[in-house]
């Protein structure tokens, strides 16, 4: 497709990739509540220390948790964690093993928080859930399988010192292996996605198998499991005292440069699939990305920082002003906080806007976080994007114009190769008598959403109303013209 002047904005995108043989251990800290370990291109391992579940206790209040530890609860992580790891070949696929870890973590805290809404029932029946869950994750690299095993007793050691002993471990047992009679042993080929051509990808998917142990970093735990050593490599020796380096190590943060426009985009998981499973209008379902605003516009509310968003298809740029200090901008938190907020309200308001589709499974999206020194760049980012939606709005409605008229895919393709923007709108005109500028603006625009600045009279379709200042609204503005952003002055420059 063709490029636009503003496709500079990409070469801000930094790459942050773990190279080989570093494991990767991802930790979803729902404020220090579990954590999953990675081998490079496979799962091999969570191991869950329960800790509190929530950072504050705002949420164990309305739900009206038992104190100190809600079985229930405990049962519902741990439900969330298996379906982690049986989610887990269709990651590994989608992503290979040098792909950004920002995608793995955001990709797992943001499952992770879909599974969690969506399981809630099952574990409280009687309980409403009355607000979005959100999940913090972060990843930590391991050198080495001694560094492991160190990062495992400096858990099990903050569990114990939370007096919440009871540590639970989670086992992927690989096809073949032997395994200990008391684990259970699942190999199940299922589809996990679907190619272009739309053929299923099978798959093995492994079941997660659940054992207690006292001391999951002890030699005598760990080498007994088969396929923990094989995959992880032996512990050697048992650790009494961990080294000091490799805690620093485990505890550092990476930082967001200060005073530049961080920009949080995340992006829905194999979406493709997710919007043929639901049946989702082509090339544009309305309830679909009024869902999607929904949610964005609940993220706003969540995070004063976020001072406008952009979106489009299953995609949301989120912006953070230039001064934000957001858990004083530790990238790993603001990309996974947002991400699994968006995920959790997603799964919740669902209903609202599909009441007569139940939602198959539950969604997952990826974040990224980008910093823009300046203004200007941070307003190309922003009309790179819009120009992306103008793009393949106008190619998707001719396409499926085409196909709906009877044309394979491949012919329907061939034909648009090398057309330009005036050819296809005349395309639509000639043929199907369709005026695109006349389609609907959300198609066309794609979505902001910002507050306003001054109270506000409006008008939308029946129902009109008075706007009040400081709320939340959603537009389908023209972002790429900077006479937008000269009317409404508050909402990235003077911030
Ligand atoms: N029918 C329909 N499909 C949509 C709609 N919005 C998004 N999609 C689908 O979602 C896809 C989003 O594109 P991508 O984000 O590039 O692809 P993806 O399948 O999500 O793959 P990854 O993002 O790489 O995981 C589109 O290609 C469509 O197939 C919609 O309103 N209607
Ligand atoms: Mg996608
Ligand atoms: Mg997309």
């Amino acid at each position: 497709m063709a490029n636009s002047k503003y496709e500079y904005v990409k070469s801000f995108e930094l790459e942050d990739e773990v190279m080989l043989p570093n494991l990767m251990v991802v930790r979803i800290d729902g404020r220090d509540f579990s954590s999953v370990v990675y081998k490079m291109s496979v799962v091999m391992v969570c191991s869950l220390c329960i800790g509190k579940v929530f950072d504050s206790d705002r949420f164990a209040q309305v739900h009206e948790f038992e104190k100190p530890n809600h079985e229930a609860a405990l049962d519902l992580m741990n439900s969330c964690s298996a379906a982690v790891l049986e989610e887990f070949p269709d990651i590994v696929f989608a992503y290979g093993y040098s792909d950004e870890y920002s995608k793995i973590f955001s990709l797992v805290a943001s499952f992770f928080a879909a599974v969690y809404v969506t399981k809630w029932k099952e574990f409280f029946p009687e309980i409403n859930l009355e607000y979005a869950p959100s999940f913090t994750s972060k990843v930590v690299t391991c050198a080495s399988s001694e560094v492991l095993q160190a990062y495992l007793a400096w858990r099990q050691q903050d569990c114990h010192v939370n007096n919440l002993y009871d540590t639970c471990f989670w086992l992927l047992v690989q096809s073949g292996k032997t395994i200990s009679e008391t684990q259970e042993f699942l190999k199940v080929e299922e589809t996990v996605k679907h190619d272009e051509n739309g053929n299923p990808v099978k798959r093995l998917r492994r079941k997660a198998v659940f054992v207690h142990s006292e001391n999951i970093a002890g030699r005598s735990f760990w080498n007994n499991q088969p396929s923990l050593c094989q995959d992880l490599g032996n512990f050697t020796k048992d650790i009494r005292n961990i080294e000091p380096d490799y805690t620093r190590s485990f505890q550092f943060e990476n930082k967001l440069l200060p005073l530049t426009w961080v920009v949080v985009r995340i992006d829905g998981c194999h979406f493709h699939r997710f919007s043929d499973v639901h049946e989702f209008e082509k090339p544009n379902d309305e309830r679909a990305l009024k869902l999607m605003n929904s949610c964005a516009v609940a993220v706003l509310k969540e995070f004063e920082d976020i001072h406008f968003a952009y979106g489009v298809s299953d995609e949301y740029s989120f912006v953070l002003k230039k001064e934000s200090e957001l858990y004083k901008r530790q990238s790993s938190k603001i990309i996974s906080a947002i991400t699994s907020f968006f995920t959790s309200t997603y799964v919740m308001k669902w209903g609202d806007f599909f009441p007569h589709k139940e939602l198959k499974y539950p969604p997952s999206f990826d974040g990224r976080a980008v910093c823009y020194p300046t203004y200007k760049i941070l307003l190309d980012y922003l009309a790179w994007r819009q120009v992306d939606c103008h793009i393949n709005n106008q190619y998707n409605t001719c396409f499926w114009m085409l196909v709906k008229s009877g044309k394979t895919k491949t012919q329907s393709q061939d034909y648009l190769k090398g057309t330009q923007t005036r050819e296809k709108n005349e395309l639509l005109s000639r043929q199907f008598g369709v005026e695109y500028n006349s389609l609907p603006l959300i198609f066309r625009m794609g979505s902001s959403v910002f507050r306003l600045k001054e109270a506000l009279e409006i008008e939308s379709g029946v129902a009109s109303g008075k706007k009040l200042e400081g709320e939340v609204v959603v537009d389908h503005c023209n972002i790429i013209e900077h006479s937008f952003w000269e009317e409404h002055p508050h909402i990235l420059s003077y911030s």
